[in-house]
C-alpha cells in the first residue's frame, strides 16, 4: 500500500491550476510501491499522468537531480516518466506539505512472473540506459554503495539474530569479504540501481514475445560502476521463485546487454562479487526494514532471507561461468 499522504479532490485541482493539463476528469490512488505516495490521474487536456508525493525517505534536495535525469534520458529516447512542468516551467512543486511532481504514465504492465522471453530485451533495455545517461553532467554518490553496508549492517545487529539465528554473524563474514575484494577502476555512469521487475513494464507483443514500454523509479538511481547494475538484475531477475538459479535467464539478459555494451575482462571478472554487493545491498535493506518497521504499519516489508540465498549462491560461485557466460 503506498498512499501515505492523502490528497483531497479540491487540493488536486488547485494544485492542477498551475498546469497546462486542463480539467482534473479522475484520479486514484495507487496501492504499489512502498517509497512514495502515487496517484493515477486524467485531465482533459493532457490524458494519463502519476502523481508522486516524495515520502520521508527521499532527499528533497535529491529531488532535482533524479527529475532532471529523467528528463535527460526521456530526451536520448528512453521510455522512462517525463516530469512536466507547471505554467511556470517548474516540474517539482509541492502538495499537501510533501515534495510533488507529476510525470507521464507509462503504458505496459510489470512482469509478475518472469520468463525467460523478458531477460533479453531487459539486458538491452539495461544497455540503452546506460548509453543514454552519458551526456548528464550531474553526478550523485551510491548512498546504498559499499561504504554504506557496515553501518547498515550495525543498525540491524540488535534484530538480526531473531529473524534468523546467527544471521549477524554470518554477514559480517560475507561483508569482510564483499569489501576486500571490491574492485577498483570499472567504468563508470549513472545507473537505475534498482531494476527490480516491478519497475520495468514489458506490452506483449505477438506470439508472447514483451517488449519493454517503460522503466520507473528513478529514485535510487546513482553514479556508479555500470557493471553493478547488471549485478541488481541477475539478483532481482534470474532467481526463480524457488529461489534456484536460472542461469538461462542470465544468458539472456547478459547477451542481450553485451550485444550493445560488451563488457571489459575486468567487468567480467568483477561480476561475481558485483553480484554479491548487490544481494548484500537488498538484504540489509530488507533486513533494516524488517527490524524497524512497527507491526501494523502500511509498509510491506519484503523478506531479507530471499536475498541470503542469494548471496549464498554468488558466494559459491567460482568465476562468471556460474553465470552462464
Ligand atoms: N510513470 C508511470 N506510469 C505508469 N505507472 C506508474 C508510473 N509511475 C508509477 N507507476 C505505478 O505506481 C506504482 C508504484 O510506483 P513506484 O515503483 O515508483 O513506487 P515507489 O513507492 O516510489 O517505489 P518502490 O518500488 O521503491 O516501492 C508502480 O508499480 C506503477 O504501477
Ligand atoms: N526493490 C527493493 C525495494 C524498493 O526499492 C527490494 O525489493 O528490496
Amino acid at each position: 500500500m503506498a498512499v501515505y499522504t492523502e490528497v483531497s479532490d479540491e487540493a488536486l485541482r488547485a494544485f492542477l491550476a498551475d498546469y497546462d493539463l486542463g480539467e482534473l476528469l479522475a484520479f486514484r490512488g495507487i496501492a504499489e510501491g512502498v517509497e512514495n505516495s502515487n496517484y493515477a490521474l486524467k485531465t482533459s487536456e493532457g490524458g494519463d499522468f502519476v502523481l508522486t508525493l516524495y515520502e520521508k525517505r527521499v532527499d528533497p534536495a535529491e529531488l532535482p537531480w533524479f527529475l532532471g535525469l529523467m528528463r535527460h534520458l526521456a530526451a536520448q529516447g528512453v521510455s522512462c516518466p517525463l516530469p512536466v512542468a507547471g505554467r511556470d516551467g517548474i516540474a517539482l512543486r509541492e502538495l499537501a506539505g510533501r515534495p510533488a511532481a507529476i510525470c507521464t504514465f507509462l503504458p505496459g504492465v510489470w512482469p509478475r512472473r518472469v520468463r525467460q522471453e523478458h531477460c533479453a530485451p531487459l539486458g538491452a533495455a539495461l544497455a540503452a540506459l546506460h548509453g543514454a545517461g552519458e551526456g548528464f553532467r550531474a553526478e550523485r554518490p551510491n548512498g546504498l554503495g559499499p561504504r554504506a553496508w557496515a553501518p547498515l549492517l550495525e543498525r540491524c545487529r540488535a534484530g538480526g539474530d531473531a529473524v534468523q539465528p546467527g544471521l549477524v554473524a554470518e554477514l559480517e563474514g560475507h561483508l569482510e569479504g564483499i569489501l576486500r575484494d571490491w574492485p577498483r577502476g570499472l567504468p563508470r555512469g549513472h545507473i537505475h540501481a534498482d531494476l527490480f521487475p516491478d519497475n520495468v513494464f514489458f506490452l506483449e507483443e505477438e506470439r508472447g514475445t514483451p517488449r519493454v514500454s517503460g522503466l520507473i523509479d528513478f529514485y535510487f538511481a546513482c553514479t556508479d560502476y555500470l557493471a553493478y547494475d547488471l549485478a541488481v538484475c541477475l539478483n532481482a531477475w534470474c532467481f526463480e521463485p524457488d529461489l534456484a538459479f536460472n542461469v538461462t535467464k542470465a544468458r539472456a539478459l547478459l547477451g542481450a546487454y553485451q550485444a550493445m555494451r560488451p563488457l571489459s575482462a575486468a567487468e567480467l571478472e568483477a561480476l561475481p562479487v558485483l553480484c554479491r554487493g548487490a544481494a548484500i545491498r537488498f538484504l540489509l535493506t530488507r533486513l533494516y526494514d524488517w527490524t524497524h518497521t512497527p507491526p501494523g504499519a502500511l509498509v510491506t516489508r519484503k523478506d531479507p532471507l530471499e536475498y541470503l540465498r542469494r548471496l549464498r549462491f554468488h558466494a559459491a560461485a567460482r568465476d562468471v561461468g556460474a553465470y552462464g557466460l
